[in-house]
This record gives C-alpha cells, sequence and structure tokens, in this order.
C-alpha cells in the first residue's frame, strides 16, 4: 500500500488554550475514499486544515506525498499545495471573477492556454447544473450554487489529493448524489479523497469507502486499521 498522506502523533493548539486535536495517527492509502465525521466542534475543519497545509501542527509528523510538511520550507509549500483540490467550509470564491473563471483558475495557475480552458469548465459548469450561470458573480449565486462552484473549481485540476468540509451542506439530496459521483469518478481516476461530513446519508453512497470518526480531538480507530505504523499482530509474530 502506498501511503499518501502520513500523521503521527499530531498534536494541535490554537493560541494557548487545550489541544484541539491530540495524539492522531493515521495513513491514507493513495487512491482511496475516506469519509471524516464527528460531532460539532470535534476538530474535523481542523484535521482538514493540517491536511491541506494552512496550519501547521504544534507537535507531531505529518507525511504529504513523501515530504515531511512540517519542517518544509515555506517556499516549497506552494508547489505541495497545487496538487491539493479544497472545497472550503464557507467556499472562498474570488468575488469579481464569474463562476467560470473561478473554476477556471486552477488550469490558469498551472499554466494552460486559454483555448484549452473553454471545454473542461463549461463541462464542469454543465456537470454541476450551472451552465447557465458561467458569467455570474458569486455574490449573485445561491449557497448552494456557490458551494457546486467551489466544488467544480477544486476538481477541475485532477489533484492528487481532494479535501472537502461539508461539501454538500448547501444543495439538495439529488445535487448531493449528482456532486458525491463526481468525487467518486475523480476518485477512479486515482485521486485520494477526504471528505468531512455529518450527513450519514452520503456515507453509504460510496462502496469501499473508509471511516475516520475525531471524538473531542481524538481519532477513534478501534480497529487500528487507520494507524500508521500499522499495530503489530496480536501475538506479536510478524507475518
Ligand atoms: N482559529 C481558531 N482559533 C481558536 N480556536 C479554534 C480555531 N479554529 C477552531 N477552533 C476551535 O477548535 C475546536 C474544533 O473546531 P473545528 O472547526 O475543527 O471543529 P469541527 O469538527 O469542524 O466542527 P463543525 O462540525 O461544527 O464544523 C472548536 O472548539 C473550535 O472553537
Amino acid at each position: 500500500m502506498t501511503s499518501i498522506v502520513q500523521f503521527e502523533n499530531v498534536g494541535l493548539r490554537y493560541g494557548t488554550g487545550a489541544e484541539t486535536l491530540s495524539d492522531v495517527s493515521f495513513s491514507l492509502a493513495r487512491g482511496s475514499f475516506y469519509f471524516l465525521t464527528g460531532p460539532s466542534g470535534a476538530g474535523k475543519t481542523s484535521l482538514l486544515k493540517l491536511l491541506y497545509l494552512s496550519q501547521r501542527p504544534s507537535r507531531g509528523l505529518i507525511r504529504l506525498f513523501g515530504e515531511d510538511a512540517v519542517m518544509l520550507p515555506r517556499k516549497r509549500l506552494p508547489g505541495l499545495r497545487r496538487r491539493i483540490g479544497v472545497v472550503f467550509q464557507d467556499f472562498r470564491l474570488v468575488p469579481h471573477l464569474s463562476a467560470f473563471d473561478n473554476i477556471a483558475l486552477p488550469l490558469r495557475i498551472g499554466g494552460m492556454e486559454d483555448k484549452d480552458i473553454q471545454a473542461p469548465v463549461n463541462e464542469m459548469l454543465s456537470w454541476v447544473g450551472l451552465g447557465d450561470r458561467a458569467s455570474a458573480r458569486p455574490a449573485t449565486l445561491s449557497g448552494g450554487e456557490q458551494q457546486r462552484v467551489a466544488i467544480a473549481r477544486a476538481v477541475i485540476g485532477r489533484p492528487d489529493l481532494l479535501v472537502a468540509d461539508e461539501p454538500t451542506g448547501n444543495v439538495d439530496p439529488d445535487m448531493a448524489a449528482r456532486l458525491l459521483h463526481l468525487f467518486e469518478g475523480l476518485n477512479k481516476l486515482g485521486t485520494t479523497i477526504v471528505v468531512a461530513t455529518h450527513d450519514i446519508h452520503l456515507l453509504s453512497r460510496i462502496q469501499n469507502a473508509n471511516m475516520m470518526r475525531l471524538d473531542r480531538g481524538r481519532l477513534s480507530d478501534p480497529t487500528g486499521a487507520l494507524r500508521y505504523p500499522p499495530r503489530p499482530p496480536e501475538d506479536g509474530q510478524n507475518r
């Protein structure tokens, strides 16, 4: 199994308060699909922030794509971040850009020429049901429409890792199923996916999805399947 992400005994403390995340250890296999669940305030968004490198841990080790993400020099962060698609809980669309241009951003940053951008962005707009809103600015879109633009932007560059924070929180069940289908397609192309959600209906929709559950900043891991490095077998013998 090739790990794309490894956390070892990771802790995160904001300011001088108690730890928000404690002793978090897991590894994510390349090309796998994970749901991250847990009650409000358990630390899901905080864990995702560590994953998409917007936050450094207070302690522990994080390896991303084989690189030490904690010790990585600041100037190398953008290169690593470009391999990660993020659906933020609050969307974070660029307000002065149209839906089309928001979705096109990762392709433009990746150096794709305008003539090659039109077709994939229009296809993506249609897929998320916004074919007729290409020129709309975010402020003129509903919450659910903004969420769909945010998802389209996160997936269009076929990132190695997709991190999504409550990506279906603002859409109806039919659209949620459609968006999840988009994630599933991306996953089949090799993208490792982590979706934080409260929506238990989503969990049953992806075959072979793995579950991670956070409770008060700790990963509950009754089987040990997610731990990195793996625990030795019960009888202590190598197999
Ligand atoms: N920037 C911050 N500064 C201080 N405390 C923070 C910060 N961000 C989050 N917290 C605290 O960390 C804890 C975990 O928050 P987090 O947003 O990670 O939880 P969550 O599981 O994503 O919650 P929800 O499901 O409600 O989105 C909360 O107690 C929160 O108040």
